[in-house]
């Protein structure tokens, strides 16, 4: 097999792109180096991926041997049952692999962020997600992957779609064609920088040409016709037709400069057109007469022009380096394998081998940019592009012709051959409702509310535990762990314990869509009692009772509801749940936005409810039939339609929604909270800002006010995010332990424990606004914020500050953190031998048990 340079060989190592503020904010409370390996992390997909078993319908060891005979011997060493979670069956993949990108010859696809994201994932780019292709990607051909971020803030790609990549090699021939003579003069210093492998392109790449090309390539005269260069040229006319379609004049005045047809549009001081080749002269027009050539040109400079008023110094770097490049570019020749040979001559040797040095330092993407294949690619049919990030990820197969690719709105565009993670194969031949995908923290998350709860934490008559207390505890349909906490850090830890779940309960899963969660407490309760799931969203309501169809869950009555407003207040009590509402909002009073969360919520959710409202007290005989039959068609979908009620009040402020439940109507409770999704994966940016963060925060304290008087006393809550932000894990649990501690109390997460530890102190000024957050961390605690010194213990409650207090965000104590589980997407690179089973998303788990009711 023919050796491959080792240039087109890539490693994938990116790190998340992150809003500057959440930075600093996420590095004051992890810490420096574990920020880094989390934001590394955070940009592959966990290596594992997890089948939660549907107990209700089959078991672990059905499902294994159903996968192994479908995987036959590709099944070697990837599918188990995980140890500790017996109803969890792994299937293990690997990465990141290093891919040789050699068989792409210079061509590229620029893919959008959640379409690359998705490729890492193993899923093939649709004809939507591409963005950029270089000139001439015909069906069948190799190209390199990339990523495109969007440009900061936005959601807007950093490159525009439809935009044409030109392979600096094949333009790089094109001219070399079109120049009658070797071009000496121009080849100058920019020839050494192609020389020794750092010519930069347009986009900010630096180009790099294999060392030993660099020192052995011939000089380059006029390559005869109809050889590569004719071809390339004939490509890049192809290219600039393509433009045509949407680019405007612009792009066919790079797609001339390219072509090697007008030089002066290249240097800009050439007074003569060249003799093209014969591609690119009949192609681009090499015999147009002068006054289009001038007004070409004219149009050009303004072009430069705008652009160094409108960029800032990006701008002005890629129009430098497009100078170089094009100057360069006459002493270059496109090799067979599109890499970039030098023109040879005085300026060639151990000269230019030393150039590199005085370069700037690149920057990260810069250098990852810099194995890039021999030969690069430069953009763009629409002018210079913002430096590219270099995110590359993985080898594939058009298989659409570039064309298509812009033009069709749906179909497979790219297939992978050479993927930067293997996942494991997919498992589409089960029965149905055997199994389905399910991340394994989240599985974990349903677990640890069933699991016991020390009994010496309950009150003497047993509260709610003790009317199910003969049920089982559900192990046998769920695999729920059986035995009492092991956590030392629980005083109780060795005292009998009772179930958190158990069949004949009545179970709240607050925000429960699509259902995943929602099933598994289903099945954890052996499908006896009545799980009761809320989603804010009509279409996701309709999403758990699908779920719940297919696997076979007939104990959940799912409603259409704002988790938030779902306490109904009986109307004596009214005032006091207004004055508890308005107490909330004095704890937050420090926090402008959580009242602008606040506020949008009460807006959105009255919105939503309108119309529902108006049915439940018709002003119209239309409205009453519209409202009839609307609750049919709930009826009929499975979603349980609201029933009016006569409260007026409920924590939370905005009033309790139709079909809301009085204090204390659930035996346990799933608190899955909507959140920032810090710590899905894989991903390659980050647009959440800090006030996106405190939102989000200021809206669980919202849920964790209904949440705390829906449960029973006795009854146990598990409260669980997606997200690695404190503010929204560890900050909300000493929001609940300070202000509800004489009602609630901290108990382990688990079993299972799978996670690690909470994170411990506090960060000054991530809730007051206006503070700059960078420079409030601390040194020498566990997350580099200040050390928690107040002391604040789980039972220590009373209305205490909250997360809004003077002081910043709290998060927990030392005695606490040992409590709850933080899932650390980094923790795999951490495990022995690096266990690919431990590679999970963000995620955090805390457990609370009810001691008495809310005041
Ligand atoms: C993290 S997801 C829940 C995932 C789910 N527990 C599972 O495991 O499948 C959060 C859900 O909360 C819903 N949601 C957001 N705000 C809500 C509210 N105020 N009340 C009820 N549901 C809400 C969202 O629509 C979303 O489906």
């Amino acid at each position: 097999m023919e050796e491959q340079p080792a240039e087109t060989v890539k490693e994938f190592a990116p790190k998340v792109a992150w809003d500057p503020e959440v930075e600093a904010y996420l590095r004051g409370a992890l810490g420096d180096e574990r920020f880094e390996r989390t934001a590394a992390a955070l940009c592959r997909p966990p290596r594992t991926t997890c089948l939660r078993v549907n107990t209700l319908r089959t078991t672990p060891e059905a499902v294994v041997a159903a996968v192994r005979q479908q995987l036959g011997p590709d099944s070697e060493g990837v599918v188990s049952i995980h140890p500790q979670v017996p109803c969890a069956v792994l299937l293990r993949g690997s990465g990141p692999h290093a891919v040789d990108y050699a068989g792409a010859r210079g061509r590229e696809v620029v893919v959008s962020r959640k379409a690359a994201e998705a490729v890492l994932r193993g899923a093939p780019v649709y004809a939507p997600g591409v963005l950029a292709a270089s000139a001439g990607v015909g069906r069948g051909d190799l190209v390199a992957l990339s990523a495109a971020l969007e440009r900061p803030g936005t959601d807007t790609p950093e490159i525009t779609r439809g935009t044409t990549l030109y392979d600096s090699a094949r333009a790089a021939g094109a001219e070399a064609a079109a120049a009658v003579a070797p071009a000496a003069a121009a080849g100058g210093t920019d020839a050494k920088a192609v020389a020794d492998g750092s010519a930069p392109c347009e986009q900010g790449i630096t180009r790099t040409v294999p060392a030993e090309v660099a020192a052995t390539a011939p000089a380059v005269s006029a390559p005869p016709p109809g050889g590569a260069a004719a071809t390339a040229a004939a490509e890049v006319a192809e290219a600039a037709a393509d433009m045509d379609e949407g680019g405007g004049h612009q792009q066919e005045e790079e797609a001339a400069a390219a072509a090697g047809t007008d030089a002066e549009a290249r240097d800009g001081t050439a007074t003569a057109s060249t003799s093209a080749a014969p591609g690119a002269g009949a192609a681009a027009g090499g015999a147009e007469n002068l006054s289009v050539r001038a007004r070409r040109r004219q149009r050009h400079r303004q072009y430069q022009q705008q652009l160094q008023q409108q960029g800032g110094p990006g701008v002005a770097e890629q129009l430098r380096h497009k100078g170089r490049r094009q100057a360069a570019a006459p002493g270059q020749a496109a090799a067979p394998d599109g890499t970039v040979a030098p023109a040879g001559g005085a300026e060639s040797g151990p000269q230019q081998q030393q150039q590199p040095q005085q370069q700037q330092q690149p920057s990260q993407h810069q250098a990852q940019a810099q194995v890039l294949p021999a030969g690069g690619w430069t953009a763009s049919s629409q002018g210079p592009v913002p430096p590219r990030t270099g995110l590359y990820v993985g080898l594939a197969r058009a298989a659409m012709g570039r064309q298509e690719m812009f033009r069709a709105r749906e179909g497979l565009a790219l297939e992978l051959v050479q993927p930067v993670f293997r996942v494991p194969p997919a498992v589409s031949g089960l029965p149905t409702g055997w199994a389905m995908l399910q991340n394994l923290p989240s599985v974990v998350a349903a677990l640890v509310l069933a699991a016991p709860v020390p009994q010496v934490l309950l009150p003497q008559d047993g509260g709610a535990a003790a009317a199910t207390s003969s049920g089982s505890s559900g192990s046998g349909s769920g695999g729920a762990p059986t035995s009492s906490s092991s956590s030392s850090a629980s005083p109780s830890a060795a005292a009998p314990a009772r179930p958190g779940l158990a069949p004949g309960m009545r179970v709240l899963d607050m925000c429960a869509a699509p259902g995943g969660k929602t099933t598994l407490l289903a099945a954890l309760m052996g499908d006896v009692g009545e799980v009761v799931a809320f989603d804010r969203t009509h279409a996701k309501v309709g999403e758990i009772v699908s779920l719940a169809r297919e696997l076979g869950a007939t104990c959940i009555r799912a409603h259409k509801m704002d988790a938030g407003r779902a306490l109904a207040l009986p109307p004596s009590a009214a005032n006091a749940g207004a004055a508890a509402s308005g107490r909330a909002k004095e704890g937050a009073s420090g926090d402008a936005s959580a009242e602008v969360e606040a506020k949008e919520g009460q807006r959105e959710s009255q919105q939503q409810d309108g119309e529902r409202a108006q049915g439940l007290q018709p002003v119209s005989e239309k409205a009453r039939l519209r409202e009839e039959r609307r609750r049919a068609n709930m009826l009929k979908r499975g979603i349980t339609p609201p029933e009016p009620v006569g409260a007026t009040a409920a924590a939370g402020g905005g009033g309790p929604a139709p079909g809301s439940f009085p204090p204390e109507s659930f035996d346990a409770l799933l608190l899955d909270a909507p959140c920032s999704a810090l710590g899905l994966r894989p991903r390659l940016q980050q647009q959440a800002g800090c006030l996106y963060l405190r939102q989000c925060a200021a809206a669980q304290r919202r849920l964790v006010d209904g949440a705390v008087r829906l449960l029973r006393v006795g009854g146990a809550m598990v409260y669980s995010t997606c997200t690695i932000n404190p503010g929204e894990n560890e900050a909300v649990v000493r929001y609940l332990l300070d202000r509800y501690g004489a009602s609630m109390r901290l108990v382990p997460a688990g079993p299972p424990v799978l996670g690690g530890p909470g994170l411990v102190g506090r960060h000054l000024s991530m809730v007051e606004p206006g503070v700059p957050l960078v420079g409030a961390a601390g040194a020498g605690t566990a997350g580099g914020a200040e050390a928690a010194a107040e002391g604040s213990t789980a039972a220590g409650g009373g209305a205490g500050s909250g997360a809004a207090g003077g002081g910043g965000e709290r998060w927990l104590t030392e005695d606490e953190a040992p409590l709850v589980q933080r899932f650390d997407p980094a923790a795999e690179a951490e495990a022995d031998g690096g266990d690919v089973a431990a590679d999970h998303i963000g995620f955090f788990v805390a457990k609370f048990v009810k001691t008495a009711p809310v005041a």
